[in-house]
This record gives structure tokens, sequence and C-alpha cells, in this order.
């Protein structure tokens, strides 16, 4: 891969010929296959169990005493949020959820920073929120669940329920008026939606791998955006680690949502699970890939730009430390200085409706928790200068 030189070209390929992303088809080679028979004979843990092992072993540590609260919340329902869209006529939606007790969490945060400024006579800590993004919660402790969602007249769904940890990525980019957006692992599209809310890309890239994902992806825009917003819209699927070499240097927000543990999905799912034992390789090599996804989008952004970097683990291995990694590259191969942006106004705007981890240098993380069962949910943002 060109953004990593020589080495990370070799680990691409290898990437490319990880088991289960593709491996060729036909018998395994020789020295493969006493594994295969021993596979085939012994007794097959779950990937979930494989999956908890791994999180307790690893995750007792970093997160010390506050990790049983946050497994409790793994092994429990997820709460969902409903991002209301913008684009369908559902004025009702909002009094419908609020006779619900459901609120908009975003405009709620903002206005309750407002008045504190107020009476404090300091400056607001909301300036670089979007406020049109509205997603509606259930208040802490509370587990209703939302109803599906609903055509409009025309056919476009009121609303999309999404992990509401996922809007904190999209909202730390801040999209501004006619931005050119790229969001390089985009399927199947919850935060593609959610930039499209704002009402303010100029133009949006929204590219992923696999082509099965990004049919998922077209079906959303089909259900949520209308045509003439959609047209805004280029789906591709690219591997995301080449982006650089296909439109390098031209975005001003680049979102990279890497493929990772999804520590949720981890534990409770057996389906499509990254613990399963054939998938190991893939699942080491992670941070590898997610590194070179993060370079290739640093490479995306113009000069000024800004770069957010998600991820829905609690692992630092997935998170700061691809971080860190990609700061030093881009410095020492690329001659490219990034500035780390502080996020910690998002941990103080939405402490009522998110469990944040205190501890992170570089980014913030949403902690799941019983009360406020929402993430895992990592992210960080680098301006590049
Ligand atoms: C966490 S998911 C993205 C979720 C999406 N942003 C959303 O909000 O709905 C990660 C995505 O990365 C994609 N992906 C994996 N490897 C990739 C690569 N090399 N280039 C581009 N996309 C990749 C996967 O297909 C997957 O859809």
């Amino acid at each position: 891969m060109a953004a990593l030189g020589g080495r990370g070209r070799a680990a691409a390929a290898l990437l490319r010929r990880a088991p289960g992303t593709g491996a060729a088809p036909g018998a395994a080679p020789r020295r493969h296959r006493h594994k295969e028979k021993w596979a085939a004979t012994a007794p097959r843990i779950p990937s979930t169990r494989l999956a908890l092992h791994h999180f307790d072993t690893s995750y007792s540590l970093h997160l010390g005493a506050l990790w049983p609260s946050v497994r409790a919340g793994l092994l429990c329902e997820q709460k969902y949020g409903a991002l209301l869209n913008n684009f369908a006529a559902a004025d009702h939606v909002p009094e419908e959820l609020e006779l619900l007790n459901a609120t908009d969490f975003i405009s709620e945060a903002l206005q309750k920073a407002e008045m504190v400024a107020q009476a404090e006579m300091s400056p607001p800590l909301c300036t670089s929120i979007s406020s049109k993004i509205k997603c509606y919660t259930f208040p802490r402790g509370d587990i209703t669940r939302f109803r599906p969602a609903r055509p409009d007249g025309l056919g476009l769904l009121d609303y999309y329920l999404m992990d509401a940890a996922s809007l904190l990525p999209v909202l730390a980019l801040h999209v501004q008026p006619d931005d050119f957006v790229l969001d390089l692992c985009a399927a199947p599209g919850g935060k593609t939606l959610a930039l499209l809310q704002t009402g303010f890309c100029g133009h949006l890239a929204a590219n992923d791998v696999s082509i099965s994902r990004t049919k998922r992806l077209h079906q959303i825009l089909h259900s949520y955006v209308p045509r003439e917003v959609r047209d805004t819209v280029s789906v591709t699927s690219y591997d995301g680690r080449d982006w650089d070499q296909v439109k390098g240097g031209t975005f001003h927000k680049v979102l990279v949502d890497v493929p990772c543990t999804t520590d949720r999905h981890s534990a409770v799912e057996e389906d499509n699970n990254i613990f399963h034992r054939r998938r190991t390789k893939e699942r080491q090599m992670l941070p590898m890939l997610q590194l070179q996804l993060l370079m290739a989008g640093i490479l995306a952004a113009r000069p000024g730009g800004a770069v957010v970097y998600s991820t829905c683990s609690l692992s630092p291995l997935q998170n700061e430390c691809v971080v860190e990694r990609a700061l030093d590259v881009a410095r020492a191969q690329f001659n490219i200085t990034l500035h780390p942006e502080d996020l910690s106004h998002f941990r103080t705007l939405f402490q009522d409706t998110f469990s944040f981890f205190s501890e992170c240098r570089l980014g913030e993380l949403v902690l799941p928790h019983l009360t406020a069962n929402f993430g895992p949910m990592y992210f960080c943002k680098l301006r590049r200068v």
C-alpha cells in the first residue's frame, strides 16, 4: 500500500489473503490439514465465549473497576436513538416522541450548556456542534423501545434507529456549508445518513469495500434521502487503503469509521463473529488495517481539513494506539503535521446521555452502562496542518 511504503504493501497483501476476507477456494495447504482435522473433532467453543474471555483479560486491566459494569452493559440489550429524517415530511414525529418522554439529546445538551454559560458568564461549549441533527433517546434507565420507522406520503422513512453514540463521531466532524466530505468505510450507512442530515455536505463520497454492504447503503439512501440530495452522494466500493491514489488531498472532512472487533456484537452474537477461531489472523491484523485506513483518510484530507477516526471497540490497541501510530507515520513518512483536537467538551455536554471513560489521552470513549446502554464508541479528531 502506497501510504505505508513497502512494508505496508506487504501487510496489505497479507490482509487481502487473510482467512475470512476472501481466501482462495480449494483444498487447504498441506501444512494446515492437521489443524483442520483437529478443528473438526475438537469441541467447538462458542465465539462469544472466546470474545468474553479475551475482553475479561484485556479490558479488566484497561478499565479496572469499571469493567464489571461495562461487561454487564455489553451483555444486555443495547439502547437505540431515533435519528430524525429531516428530508421526510414528519413534523408530527417530535411531538409523538416527546409524549413518550423521549428527547432530542443533542438540542437538550446544547440548551443546557447555553444556560450554564449564561449563568456563569462563560463562553458556550457548543459552538462546534451541528444542531440540525436531531436524535431522540429515552432517559437514563428507561428501556422503552421505539416503534419501527414509518414512511411519509412520498415513501421516505421518518427516522433511523441507531446507537445514539454513533452520532458523536459525525458531530465531532463538524461539517460546514459546502464541505466535501469522505466517509471512507460507510456501509451500511447510519453515519452517512447522519452526515446528510446536517444539510451541509457540498459533496459526499461514501465508500465501502464490501459490495453487499454497499447495497444496504444504497437501500438506506433510497429509503431516507430524496433524489436531488442522493445526486450529491457518490457511492463507491474501493479498498479504502488505496483512496489516496484516487482522490488525495481534496476533502474538507473525512470520517474513518473502521472495521473493528465490534465488541457488543462479538459478546452476544455467534453469526459473523470475529472471535471465531477461523478468523484469528484477521482479528490480529485489525490494528494494521485500521492504521492503513486512517493513513489513507489523512492523505485524502486537504491541508486544514479534519479527520475523525472511530471504532465501536473498547480496545486501546484499536483506538488510541492506532491514532498514536498514525501521528508518527504521518510525520515521519509524509511530513504531515496533525493536531489532535480536544473533544473533552463532548464529555461535559453529553454526560446526561452517555457514560464516558475519563482516561483517554487523544479521543473520547463512550462506555456501555446498564442505565445508558449505548456504545462502545471511540472517536478522535485530527486536523491536518
Ligand atoms: C464499522 S463498519 C462501518 C459502519 C458505517 N460507518 C455506519 O455507520 O453504518 C466498517 C466498514 O468497513 C468496511 N471495510 C472493511 N475493510 C475496508 C477497506 N479496506 N476499505 C473500505 N472499507 C472497508 C466494512 O465493509 C464495514 O462496512
